[in-house]
């Protein structure tokens, strides 16, 4: 009997395609199911049209997602892929993160035109990066730079710093070895001092919460250690109220049983931030990062989310 395909809707930019491709590939494994089975389904999105303008100023929840949600929504589309980084912490009614796959390296890549080292920059250099958390943290370890907003696809960025127009740029490394393009890399931060955004390496599936057809279909490829690494990380974000003006980070581990969450938050210019710390079962992974997102802005104090706006 010949099956309908499943149809997977992702964006059309090169790292989106690149994630949806993977993630067909993992099903087809899974289920030892030809490529046929699967059709790629590609939208263009608010996010991806308008591309003269910082996010954060053209606000609004779900610039990347409205489209493909839309058609989830009313069974065009059975699964949608995205970077949980690019998701909101609430979704439509009715949808839901369904699958994680298994996280790529969380870190961000430092790419240095006249340095190699974020810390080598020479003084005054300017640094191009269009999110806040990246503006701030630079900001935080080195306030001499200045940070210019800098957007596009991976590839426009990577040609403006090739142009000039900035001495360094930094991207998410796990986009970079998606695309295939690691060898532009000059240094990777670490972690402690460099933390990454929520949700930053993982490729989430989102789908209709009640389509058990499409749950069954996930599960063989959903990793549980990831998943419960981002419901700690989305947690942490909602506890915040987590908006895209808020310089955000936060990262969590899971090893065994267990898991570990580091947050940060700053102001933009990286002059003042809190960091909150947590441990505990990774079962209880959501209530723990809504914890530290309540200790976060607790430690900042009422004053802390109204100073930049
Ligand atoms: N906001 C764009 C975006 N969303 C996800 C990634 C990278 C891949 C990932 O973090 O999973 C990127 C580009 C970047 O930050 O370099």
């Amino acid at each position: 009997m010949q099956m309908k395909p499943y149809r997977i809707g992702t964006r059309g930019s090169p790292l989106a395609l690149a994630q949806a491709s993977e993630t067909r590939a993992r099903l087809m494994v899974a289920h030892d199911l030809p490529e046929e089975a699967f059709e790629i389904v590609v939208l263009s999105t608010k996010g991806d049209r308008i591309t003269d303008r910082p996010l954060s100023e053209i606000g609004g929840k779900g610039l990347f997602t409205e489209e493909l949600e839309e058609q989830l929504s009313d069974g065009r589309l059975d699964l949608a892929v995205h970077s949980t980084k690019d998701m909101p912490t609430a979704l439509p009614e009715g949808l839901g993160l369904v699958a994680f796959l298994e996280r790529e390296d969380v870190r961000d890549a430092f790419i240095g035109r006249t340095a190699q080292r974020l810390a080598d920059l020479p003084l005054n250099a300017v640094v191009g990066s269009s999110s806040l958390r990246r503006q701030a943290l630079i900001r935080r370890l080195r306030p001499d730079l200045s940070v210019i907003t800098f957007r596009g696809q991976v590839e426009t960025r990577l040609r403006k710093l090739e142009e000039g127009q900035v001495d360094a740029t930094l991207l998410a490394h796990a986009g970079l070895k998606r695309l295939g393009n690691t060898e532009v890399i000059t240094e990777l931060l670490d972690p402690e001092s460099f933390p990454p955004a929520p949700g930053q390496g993982a490729i989430c599936i989102e789908a209709r919460t009640d389509d058990a057809r499409v749950a069954g279909l996930l599960a063989p490829i959903n990793h549980a250690d990831t998943q419960s690494a981002l419901a700690c990380e989305r947690a942490f974000l909602a506890a915040l109220d987590g908006s895209c003006r808020t310089p955000i980070a936060g990262l969590a581990r899971v090893s065994g049983d267990r898991i570990s969450f580091s947050g940060m938050i700053l102001t933009p210019d990286g002059s003042v931030w809190h960091q909150v710390k947590a441990e505990g079962l990774a079962s209880d992974a959501a209530a723990l990062g809504r914890a530290a997102g309540d200790e976060a802005r607790a430690k900042a104090g009422p004053g802390f989310f109204e100073s930049w706006d």
